[in-house]
């Protein structure tokens, strides 16, 4: 957290110390008799809950605009009620700005960009819960979650998609499913490392995830083939659908974690719909086609060639 958010933190550390050097130069420090002790541990306590916000907020955000308008509410918070603690110990002119009205001025304002900055954080939550729900289930179904990309896996899929079957059949809806492969990944492996492929498989879930709708589900197959289960969607709609994440993903411009460089992916897919397939046999039907798909890019490559 200290790295991600030094500048942050200096600029808080800054201001507080700033804070100090000018109530000691325009004030006075109160004899300890006059000092309110009930006040120094109410206000202590206010502004020591300030910054643990500050602090638990920066340790789970990422660098941002929604964490800057974060941090910047809390520290003027922080700031206000560490302005007011100091009062209790340090006499200064009732006249000054810094003695009444720097209070009476961080605070609120704190308290506004706060507001505004939880706004959108709350919008930002309403995205990642929209993309969680798209995993479905997975995790209250641990035992069945892969580890890299946090979707649910082969026996998770099969069994989702029976379900999926018997909805469809008893509802008389079309069901489809999609499978997708990146194509050349092995390779991709080679040239940049396990690593690095483990991140872009990870990237790719979010991309496909961004990309689908609420009621679809994403499962991670095997290796570096996905696999989506469409609910009420018929054969063209599947492959506009496939169509989409193809370009989706073709225009994703990845950046490897070493030396920056950009990575393209294609991505080959096979679509099957329901029918009166079992799950077994349409992922057996659709991973026919996904390796048609694969045959017939690879000669046009040759032919290209
Ligand atoms: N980084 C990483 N690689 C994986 C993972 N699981 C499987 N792989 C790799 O995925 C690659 C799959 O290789 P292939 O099945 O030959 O597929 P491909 O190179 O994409 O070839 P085509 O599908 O024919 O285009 C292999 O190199 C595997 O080692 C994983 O979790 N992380």
């Amino acid at each position: 957290m200290i790295r991600l958010h030094k500048w942050k933190l200096l600029a808080v550390a800054l201001i507080t110390n700033i804070t100090i050097v000018i109530s000691l130069a325009v004030g006075e420090i109160k004899a300890w008799e006059h000092i309110d002790w009930l006040d120094i541990v109410g206000e202590g306590g206010v502004s020591l809950l300030a910054a643990l916000w500050l602090g638990f907020t920066l340790n789970s955000r990422p660098n941002g605009p929604v964490t800057n308008l974060l941090t910047l509410g809390l520290g003027l918070i922080f700031v206000g009620t560490f302005q007011d603690l100091l009062d209790e110990v340090i006499a200064i002119d009732k006249g000054l700005f810094l003695s009444g009205g720097l209070e009476s001025t961080l605070l609120p304002a704190g308290l506004t960009v706060l507001t505004f900055g939880l706004y959108h954080w709350h919008k930002e939550q309403l995205l990642f819960t929209e993309q969680r729900r798209k995993r479905e289930q997975v995790f209250r179904e641990y035992r069945l979650q892969d580890g890299l990309t946090g979707l649910g896996d082969a026996r998770f899929l099969r069994r989702q998609l029976a379900l999926a079957l018997k909805h469809a059949s008893n509802h008389q809806q079309p069901l489809a499913l999609v499978l997708l492969d990146i194509d050349h990944f092995d390779a991709t492996n080679r040239r940049f490392g396990h690593a690095e492929g483990d991140r872009l498989l990870q990237e790719l879930t979010e991309i496909i995830l961004l990309n689908l709708r609420r009621t679809d589900l994403l499962c991670r197959y095997a290796g570096d083939r996905f696999a989506v289960v469409l609910p009420n969607t018929g054969e063209l709609m599947a492959g506009e659908i496939a169509a989409q994440l193809s370009r989706a993903i073709e225009h994703f411009a990845y950046k490897t974690a070493q030396q920056g460089e950009t990575l393209y992916q294609s991505i080959s897919t096979g679509t099957c719909t329901a029918e009166e397939y079992s799950a077994e046999a349409m992922i057996e039907r659709a991973t026919t086609r996904l390796l048609q798909a694969k045959d017939s890019k690879a000669r046009l490559q040759v032919v290209a060639a």
